[in-house]
């Protein structure tokens, strides 16, 4: 039982952080319903949620016995340019007290996240979905992807595409280790794509009533090179079938598996809307079908991208050319990252770990924030762009060499959120 505070005493002082174990587990559970404003059933916590926990890498914040904050950590791998997967702690269940918030709790967390992170040597990259997108930037996380919003009308025309091959309905228990293993396949040539573990794949796909907000149980349709993965709902109103198809996930290894499935969608009868939530930026859809401007897309923030240590970081990823440029980089949260960096950036397939980042006492050429690095890592977003807005500033022929290294040719995507 959390006691309820005076909001104007300063408690923050007071506070003690540690290590969870498993006997904070339903502490930490409840302190998250609390403050994401719901507590799902507790056979979903028990057998569907709690089991992805790593519970050794959650910190919590105590108010005496109470847990008041806790922020954790998944191990997981990125898909990074080039297509080498580096490991990266992907930054999850951040949650504070209703009561206990703006006293700087959320802050001794984050800093105290990456310092470990640092003294550790663990992985060098932390990533995170956020609730609210004004919350990371401050923490020197920079917005890394977008995910596309897209509701296409039932029906649409496709373009044809020759040898698309057939597709198949499948049950979840055996679709799940094929889709697995196209995954895999997938996230090797796609810059964003994160690890799953066994946990994370039943979550993710859980077909458990609470998950289904009204829809059917989850569908699955599988083609040899991709499949798709989505929820149905019937309903009529005056102008006829209502009915929504909304995809969970579709991810496609070549244009046939791709415009098979699409095919396969588009079919449905009784749907008046496709949805997908979290399509890629550059998911080929739009350029598929005969009347794009029928397809209303959204754009939202995704993954957020912090550089824990630049110099671990910077020779993880290959690079569209080579350069040579003189960064002054500020780190408020990561002090160990503030300084001028010659950055020397190798491209080529085959330049892993050839790139470098070293302290120099020379001039800088551009001044820049590690949330500008990190949101470029990945290639989604351009450095001439955050240029543009005058987040970075400095000599030109410099600002363009390493915009030009830092670009890459499609978008980065994660499909998933953590
Ligand atoms: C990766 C994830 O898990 S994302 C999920 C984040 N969690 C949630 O959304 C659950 C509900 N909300 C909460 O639990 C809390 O309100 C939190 C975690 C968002 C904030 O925790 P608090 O302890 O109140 O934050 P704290 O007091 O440490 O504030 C630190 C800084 O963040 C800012 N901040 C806090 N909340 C927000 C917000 N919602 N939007 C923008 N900025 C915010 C503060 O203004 C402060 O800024 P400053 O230090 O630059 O002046």
């Amino acid at each position: 039982m959390v006691a309820m505070t005076d909001a104007a005493k300063p408690i923050a002082q007071g506070l003690k952080l540690r290590s969870l174990t498993s006997a904070d587990l339903q502490n930490l559970l409840e302190l998250d319903g609390r403050a994401f404003l719901e507590l799902p059933p507790q056979d979903v916590l028990d057998q569907v949620i709690a089991p992805a926990l790593e519970l050794d890498r959650f910190t919590g914040v105590f108010d005496h016995n109470d847990i008041v904050g806790a922020a954790g950590i998944f191990s997981k791998s990125l898909t990074l340019p080039g297509g080498v997967r580096a490991p990266v702690a992907a930054v999850t269940w951040v949650s504070v007290q209703p009561g206990y918030t703006g006293q700087g709790i959320l802050r001794r967390l984050m800093t105290d996240q990456l310092k470990t992170l640092h003294e550790k040597r663990s992985e060098p990259i932390a990533l995170l979905t956020a609730s609210e997108s004004g919350i990371y930037g401050r923490f020197g996380y920079g917005l890394a992807s977008l995910s596309a919003g897209r509701q296409i009308p039932q029906g649409l025309e496709l373009r044809s595409i020759p040898q698309q091959g057939s597709v198949t309905h499948m049950k979840r228990d055996a679709a799940l280790p094929a889709i697995r293993s196209l995954h895999q396949r997938i996230a090797e040539q796609t810059t964003g794509f994160l690890s799953r573990s066994e946990a994370t794949w039943n979550y993710l796909f859980s077909d458990h009533q609470y998950f289904r907000d009204g829809q059917s149980n989850l569908e699955f349709v599988l083609h040899a090179d991709g499949y798709v993965a989505f929820r149905t709902k019937g309903s009529f109103d005056a102008r006829g079938p209502a009915g929504t198809l909304v995809i969970i996930e579709l991810c496609a290894a070549t244009p046939q598996a791709h415009a098979a499935l699409w095919a396969h969608l588009l079919s449905y009868s009784l749907v008046r809307e496709i949805s997908y939530g979290r399509s890629s930026l550059d998911d080929p859809i739009q350029d598929l079908v005969v009347d794009p401007r029928a397809i209303r897309t959204t754009t939202r923030d995704h993954l957020w991208l912090r550089i824990v240590d630049l110099d671990r970081a910077i020779g993880l990823r290959s690079y569209s050319s080579a350069a040579r440029v003189r960064v002054r980089v500020t780190d408020a949260t990561c002090p160990w990252n503030d300084g001028t960096w010659e950055l020397t950036l190798t491209a080529g397939p085959r330049s892993f770990g050839a790139s470098s980042a070293v302290r120099t006492a020379k001039l800088a050429e551009i001044v820049l924030d590690i949330s500008d690095l990190g949101a470029a890592f990945l290639g989604g977003a351009r450095i001439a762009r955050l240029a543009a807005a005058g987040r970075i500033t400095g000599d030109h022929t410099a600002i363009a060499d390493l915009d030009l290294a830092m670009s890459t040719a499609s978008a980065p995507w994660c499909p998933e959120g953590f």
